[in-house]
C-alpha cells in the first residue's frame, strides 16, 4: 500500500437508496480529514476525483421495481472508468459514496482489471434483492444480485465490466435483516453469510478469517464494499436504512486492523454515509477512522 498510493474517487450519488442526504458523504469524509488521515500513514495520496453526478433537479424513477436504472447505469460507467484507471496506474481506489449502487460501478471497473475478484461485503443488509423479489425498487438493495447475475440489470451491462462476480468468492458480513428473496437465494446459491448471530456466536475474528479464505481463493484481487449501516446505530447513526444489532466500534475496527494485516485487500468503497441524519458528524468520522485501520493504522 505505501508503495502503491491511494486514489480517491468521489462519488456524490443517491439515486439507488432514494434517499437525498447520501451525496454529501465524500465532501464530508474529506472534510473531516481523510486525505490528511492517509498521508499521516505514511501513504502517498495520488489524487482525488469526483464523479459527475445528477444530484437534483426534475427526476422520473422509471420503473418502480427498478428505480433510476438509467442514471444508474450512467453512474457505474464513469464511476467503473476512474476505477479501472486507478488499477491500471496501481494505485488502491477508495470510492466514497453515495448509496450503495455506486458499488456496481467499482465492480465494473475492477473486473475490467482483474480475472477473478473476490468480494468482502459489510452490510447490515444483503443487497441481493432482484427486480422480482426487491420491497422498495432501490438498487442499492440489488447490487449483489447484479454483481453475481441473479437479476435481469447484470454488472456486465455496464461498457468496461469483464466477467461476473464468482458467488464462490462472494461473502457478506454484519447482516441482520433480510427480505424472503434474499434469504432464499443466499440459501438455494449456498452464498457465504456470516450473520450477526454468526459473529456473536464464533467471534469477528473467526468470521474475518474464513471470510478472507473464501474472498481470496483463486482470485487475483480481493474487494472491500463497506456500507456504514453494519455497524450498530448506536455507533453509526447517519444511513439511510438504520438496523438495530450491529457491529461494534471495536469489532468494526478489529475487522479492518485484522483486514489490513493480511494485506490482501485491494481496493474500497465506502458507503451510505449521511451526513444529514448524522449527529455531530460521528458517522462521518467514524468512517473515516475506519478507513484508516484499513489502510494499516495501529494502535500502537
Ligand atoms: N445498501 C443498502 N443500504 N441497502 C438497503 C436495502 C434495503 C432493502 N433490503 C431493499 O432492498 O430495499
Ligand atoms: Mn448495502
Ligand atoms: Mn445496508
Amino acid at each position: 500500500m505505501r508503495e502503491k498510493g491511494v486514489r480517491l474517487i468521489s462519488v456524490p450519488f443517491w439515486l439507488g437508496g432514494g434517499r437525498a442526504g447520501v451525496e454529501y458523504g465524500p465532501e464530508d469524509m474529506m472534510s473531516a480529514g481523510l486525505g490528511r488521515q492517509i498521508r499521516n500513514l505514511g501513504i502517498r495520496l495520488d489524487g482525488d476525483y469526483e464523479v459527475c453526478c445528477p444530484r437534483e433537479g426534475k427526476l422520473d424513477p422509471g420503473s418502480p421495481r427498478i428505480k433510476y436504472l438509467p442514471e444508474i447505469k450512467e453512474m457505474s460507467g464513469l464511476v467503473g472508468e476512474q476505477v479501472y484507471r486507478a488499477v491500471s496506474a496501481k494505485t488502491f481506489p477508495i470510492v466514497l459514496g453515495g448509496d450503495h449502487s455506486v458499488a456496481i460501478g467499482t465492480l465494473a471497473g475492477l473486473t475490467g482489471h482483474y480475472n477473478r475478484l473476490g468480494v468482502i461485503w459489510f452490510d447490515a443488509h444483503g443487497d441481493l434483492n432482484t427486480e422480482a423479489t426487491t420491497p422498495s425498487g432501490n438498487i442499492h438493495g440489488m447490487v449483489l444480485a447484479v454483481a453475481m447475475g441473479f437479476s435481469r440489470f447484470k454488472l456486465t451491462d455496464i461498457p468496461g465490466a469483464g466477467t461476473l462476480i464468482n458467488k464462490k468468492n462472494v461473502v457478506i458480513i454484519g447482516t441482520r435483516d433480510l427480505d424472503p428473496g434474499e434469504k432464499e437465494l443466499i440459501r438455494s446459491q449456498g452464498i457465504a453469510c456470516y450473520s450477526m448471530h454468526d459473529i456473536d456466536k464464533h467471534g469477528i475474528a473467526k468470521v474475518l478469517e474464513e471470510a478472507v479464505a473464501i474472498a481470496s481463493d483463486g482470485t487475483d484481487g480481493v474487494h472491500l464494499s463497506f456500507d456504514m449501516d453494519c455497524l450498530d446505530p448506536l455507533e453509526a447513526s447517519g444511513v439511510g436504512t438504520p438496523v438495530p444489532g450491529g457491529l461494534s466500534y471495536r469489532e468494526a475496527h478489529f475487522a479492518m486492523e485484522l483486514l489490513a494485516e493480511t494485506g490482501k485487500i485491494t481496493s474500497m468503497d465506502l458507503v451510505e454515509v449521511n451526513p444529514m441524519l448524522d449527529h455531530d458528524k460521528k458517522t462521518t468520522r467514524l468512517a473515516v477512522e475506519l478507513t484508516a485501520s484499513l489502510l494499516g493504522k495501529k494502535i500502537v
